[in-house]
This record gives C-alpha cells, structure tokens and sequence, in this order.
C-alpha cells in the first residue's frame, strides 16, 4: 500500500478506504485507499480514465460512502454519520467546484454565492461576500444571472460561492475542464489563492499535467489504488507520470 499525507492539521483524512459498485459485475472504483488533506493545502489527484478519481473526491466530501473504512471530514468521522447530519457537515466544511459550474440559472449572481449560507441556516455574512465577490472580479456582476456570463465568469461565481461560505475544504472536480486556456489559469489562480490567502485545502481532479503544477502535490490514482505522489510538481514530471500510468493501465486491458 502507497501511503500519502501531509504534516499539516489534516482537514480530510482517508484510511483504507475501499468503494464497490455492485452489480451483476461488481466494480471495485477504490480499494484500500489511505490519504490525507492538510489545511493549506493544494493536491492533485490524477490517473488514467476510470481509476476512481471522482470516486475519491465524493467518498472524501460525504457525497458518497465507502463500502469499507473510514472518512474523516474537519473531526468528524462521516463514513458512518446518517443524513440530515451528513449534509449538515458537508455545509459546514465544504465547497465545490464542478466542470459544469452548478449555478442555478433562475438566481443572480449574489443569490448563488449566498445560497449555500443559506441553506446551512447561517446568518450570511455579506461583507465577507462582497469581499470575495470583488477578490474574483465580479464586482458589478451581482445582479446578472448565470446565462449572462461567460464560462470563465460563471466559474468565478462558482469558485465566491464556495468561498463565501468559508470551508475547509474546497473540492474541485475538472474545474479548468470547461474552459479555455487562459480563463482555466484565472481559475487555478483564484483556487491557488484560495490555499495561500484563506488557508482552505483543495483538493481538484484533473486530466490536465499544466493544471496540476498549480498544486502542492500530485496524488496519483491507477486501478482504485494510490500509485504514488509528486511534491511541488511540475509539468514534465507529472506529464511523465501520467504517460506511464496511462501504457500500464491499457496493458493490463
Ligand atoms: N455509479 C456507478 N455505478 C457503477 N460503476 C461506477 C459508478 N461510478 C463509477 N463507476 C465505475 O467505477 C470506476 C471508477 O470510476 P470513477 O468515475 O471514479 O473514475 P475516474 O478516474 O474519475 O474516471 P474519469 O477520469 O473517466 O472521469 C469506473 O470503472 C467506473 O465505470
């Protein structure tokens, strides 16, 4: 087993975390899987189509449970925790940031950021939203709805939605995937931000080696194990990685 950790306070932590599908073909997407995100923290994940990226990323945020092990979340254990009190966590600790944005079209700009607030029974703290509104440059844009924005835009307002509610954690799942080159690194800017400014961890699944380098670490994923990290990575090195991750895995198909 490939062990991988940070030496920060840890704000999510994995342990021997396994995740089957059943079915007439049962899928193991995760098998024994132990990691952990520091706060402060900015990680990586990636491997080859099918490894069990997004399986990690939603057995990590509660939005989805191991078959065996344990999740914790911010202190509390959640592989066991039952609904209403998972979502009440998952409110309290978490954002995300999907490929597809997730805003709702029919809300402006200022009631997707609150929303999340308000759904956990906060009292929404505006100026703190104004502030983060401003830090992703959407100052002005408060009152547009989504379809008046462009992909870039929208990914911002997704990005202030979950910083408003200040997390812990922020999980990305191909947040860049969507967008073009430039607006993707505006994207990964604000996330690294994120990180270095707020001291939230994130933690973003990505194909892209030029997206990765943006983060602390790589862990890398192959067949539902871990196969190994990158601290500090860099483009070649995670390129390199992916190139041989990617021939295993079709040799073994
Ligand atoms: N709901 C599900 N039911 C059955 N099998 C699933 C389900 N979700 C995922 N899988 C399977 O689990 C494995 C891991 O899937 P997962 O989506 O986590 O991989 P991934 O690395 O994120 O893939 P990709 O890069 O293609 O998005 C795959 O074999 C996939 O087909």
């Amino acid at each position: 087993m490939v062990k991988a950790t940070t030496r920060t306070t840890d704000v999510v932590e994995l342990a021997g975390v396994s995740r089957t599908y059943p079915g007439g073909t049962a899928v193991q997407a995760l098998r024994d899987v132990t990691v952990s995100f520091g706060a402060g923290t900015f990680t990586a994940v990636m491997g080859p189509s099918g490894s069990g990226k997004s399986t990690l990323l939603h057995c990590a945020a509660g939005l989805d449970r191991p078959t065996t092990g344990r999740v914790r979340l911010a202190g509390n254990d959640i592989a066991t925790v039952r609904e209403p009190r998972l979502t009440k966590i998952r409110r309290a600790h978490v954002g995300f940031v999907f490929q597809s944005f997730n805003l709702i079209d029919s809300l402006t700009v200022w009631q997707n950021v609150m929303l999340p607030q308000r759904l956990a029974g906060r009292r929404p703290d505006r100026r703190w939203a104004r502030e983060v509104l401003s830090r992703v440059g959407l100052v002005g844009r408060e009152h547009h709805r989504p379809v008046q924005l462009s992909g870039g835009q929208q990914q911002r307002v997704a990005l202030a939605r979950a910083l408003a509610a200040r997390p812990d954690v922020i999980f990305g799942d191909e947040p860049t995937g969507a967008l073009d080159l430039g607006t993707g690194r505006e994207v990964l800017a604000l996330l690294r931000q994120s990180v270095d400014e707020f001291g939230a961890a994130v933690v973003m699944v990505t194909h892209d080696p030029a997206a990765a380098a943006w983060a602390d670490r790589v862990v890398f994923l192959a067949d539902g194990r871990l196969a190994g990290e990158l601290a500090a990575p860099d483009v070649e090195q995670v390129t390199a990685r992916m190139t041989r991750l990617t021939a295993t895995a079709a040799g073994v198909r």
